[in-house]
C-alpha cells in the first residue's frame, strides 16, 4: 500500500497533509503511517498463517515507542539488540515472551535483566557468549532457551556494510562448527536449545540467497537431530529489501510460501526479523529549504535536515527519493539537497531535477528504516520531532530535543584552586 499520495495538488500521509505537520509540528520531522506499518506486519503475519511462528520486528529499524505500540498491539514480536530496546520494548506494551535477544555484544546485565523478564530466546553468537549466559543463568536459577546464530557462509548481494553472512563478517558462528558448539550448549544445565537462526544481511533484492541460507540451515537441523538434538525454531532473520529507486524486491508473501514449500513435512515454528520490510516505507522525514545557492559550478537546495538526521545518504551512498510536498511550476534546476552541516558528506540527495523556492517543504522518502535511529546531535543540532498518522489524525510520538537538552547532565571543572 502506498502510505504517502497526492492529492489536491499535495503530498498526503493518510487523511493528513504534510503542509499541515509541517505547519504544527515543525520541521525537520518524521512522519509515519500507521496504516503501512499494519499493512507490512500482515503481509508477514497472514502468509505464515497455519503454522507456528513469530514475527519480530527488528527495533534496531524504528524504536519509536508508538511505532513499536502500534506493532505490540497487532500482536508482533520483537528482535532487539540492547538492554535500551528491550526496555523500549517493555514499555510500548510488547510482550517479553515474543523477543528474541540477537547481537554479537550482550553484557551480563544485558543476560540479567532479559532472563528477568523472560525473553523467547537468546540469539548467542559465540561460544564465549554461550559459556556467560550458563553462569549468569545459573546465578539466577534460570534456565535460558538458546539458538545459536550460525554464518551459513551466503553471498547477500547487499551493500558490504550491511552483508552479515559471510565468514569474513563478525556475526555468528561458522556453520560447520556448529554441531560442536551445540553439542556442548546441550551440555550445558541451565541452557535450553529451542533454535537455529542465521541474518545474512539488509536489504536483499532477490529470493536465492535466503533460500541457499535455508537450505544449509536445514541441512543443520538434520544433522543435529542425528546427534539427539532437537531444534524447535527455524530463524531467518530479517533483510528482505523494499523499494527506494526500482529495486522490486521480492514481497514478504512470497519470500514465506518458498519457505514454507521447503520446510513442509518438518515440525519446525518459524521465527523472522524483519526491519526494514516493516518500516521503511512507512516513514517520510520532512524539511524544509533554507536557502537556494546557484554558484558557477551547481545548484544547492540548503535545507533544515541534515546527515546527523538521514545518514544513509552519506553513509552507504544510498539513494532516496526527495518529493516536493507542494509541487510548484517553472524552471527545474538540477540540485544537491545538502544540510547545514559543516561536512562535504552533508547532503540527502544529489543532483534532483525540481523546482523550487525557498520555504519549500520536501519529504525524503523511505525514510522509516534506519532513520531517526541512527541520528545525532552532531553539530549541536537536536534531533528531529516524530509524528505517527492514524487516519485523518497525526500524533506527536516523540518532541523535539531541545537544545536545553542538548547539555543537561554535562557539568563544568569544579573551579578548584590550583598548587
Ligand atoms: C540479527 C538481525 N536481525 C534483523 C535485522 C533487520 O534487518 P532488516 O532491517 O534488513 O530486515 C538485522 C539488521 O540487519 C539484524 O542484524
Ligand atoms: N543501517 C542500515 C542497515 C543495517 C542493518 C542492521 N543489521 C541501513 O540503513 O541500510
Amino acid at each position: 500500500m502506498q502510505a504517502f499520495t497526492n492529492r489536491d495538488g499535495q503530498l498526503f500521509a493518510e487523511g493528513v497533509a504534510l503542509s499541515a505537520i509541517a505547519e504544527r509540528f515543525g520541521t525537520p520531522t518524521y512522519v509515519y503511517s500507521r496504516a503501512h506499518i499494519e499493512a507490512q506486519y500482515r503481509a508477514y503475519a497472514d502468509a505464515l498463517a497455519g503454522v507456528p511462528h513469530l514475527v519480530c520486528f527488528a527495533v534496531k529499524a524504528n524504536s519509536n515507542l508508538g511505532v513499536l505500540n502500534v506493532l505490540a498491539r497487532l500482536g508482533a514480536g520483537f528482535d532487539i539488540v540492547s538492554r535500551g530496546e528491550l526496555e523500549r520494548v517493555l514499555a510500548a506494551g510488547g510482550d517479553a515472551a515474543k523477543i528474541v535477544f540477537s547481537g554479537v555484544g550482550k553484557t551480563r546485565d544485558d543476560m540479567r535483566r532479559a532472563l528477568e523478564v523472560g525473553v523467547h530466546c537468546f540469539n548467542v553468537e559465540s561460544v564465549d557468549e554461550l559459556e556467560r549466559l550458563q553462569v549468569v543463568a545459573a546465578e539466577l536459577g534460570k534456565t535460558a532457551a538458546i539458538s545459536l546464530r550460525v554464518n551459513p557462509d551466503v553471498d547477500a548481494g547487499t551493500h558490504p556494510y550491511i552483508s552479515t553472512g559471510l565468514k569474513e563478517n563478525k556475526f555468528g558462528i561458522d556453520i560447520e562448527q556448529a554441531p560442536a558448539v551445540y553439542a556442548r550448549a546441550a551440555a550445558l544445565p541451565n541452557l535450553k536449545v529451542v533454535g537455529v537462526d542465521c541474518h545474512i544481511g539488509s536489504q536483499l533484492t532477490s529470493l536465492p540467497p535466503f533460500l541457499d541460507a535455508l537450505d544449509r540451515l536445514l541441512a543443520l537441523v538434520d544433522q543435529l537431530a542425528e546427534q539427539g538434538i532437537q531444534i524447535k525454531h527455524l530463524d531467518l532473520g530479517g533483510g528482505l529489501g523494499v523499494q527506494y529507486r526500482d529495486e522490486q524486491p521480492p514481497l514478504a508473501g512470497d519470500y514465506i510460501k518458498a519457505v514454507r514449500e521447503r520446510i513442509q513435512g518438518r515440525d519446525l515454528a518459524l521465527v523472522f526479523e524483519p526491519g526494514r520490510y516493516i518500516v521503511a516505507n512507512a516513514g517520510v522525514l520532512l524539511t524544509r529549504v533554507e536557502y537556494l545557492k546557484h554558484t558557477t559550478h551547481k545548484d544547492f537546495a540548503i535545507i533544515d535536515a541534515a546527515m546527523n538526521d538521514l545518514i544513509r545518504p552519506a553513509l552507504y551512498q544510498a539513494w532516496m527519493d526527495v518529493t516536493p510536498v507542494q509541487p510548484r511550476d517553472g524552471q527545474a534546476r538540477n540540485y544537491d539537497l545538502v544540510g547545514p552541516i559543516c561536512e562535504t558528506g552533508d547532503f540527502l540527495a544529489k543532483g534532483r531535477e525540481l523546482v523550487l523556492a525557498e520555504g519549500d517543504l520536501l519529504a525524503v522518502r523511505s525514510a522509516g528504516a534506519y532513520g531517526f535511529v541512527m541520528s545525532s546531535n552532531y553539530n549541536t543540532r537536536g534531533r528531529a520531532a516524530e509524528v505517527l498518522v492514524d487516519g485523518a489524525q497525526a500524533f506527536e510520538v516523540r518532541r523535539r530535543e531541545t537544545i536545553e537538552e542538548l547539555y543537561a547532565g554535562e557539568s563544568l571543572l569544579p573551579s578548584a584552586p590550583r598548587e
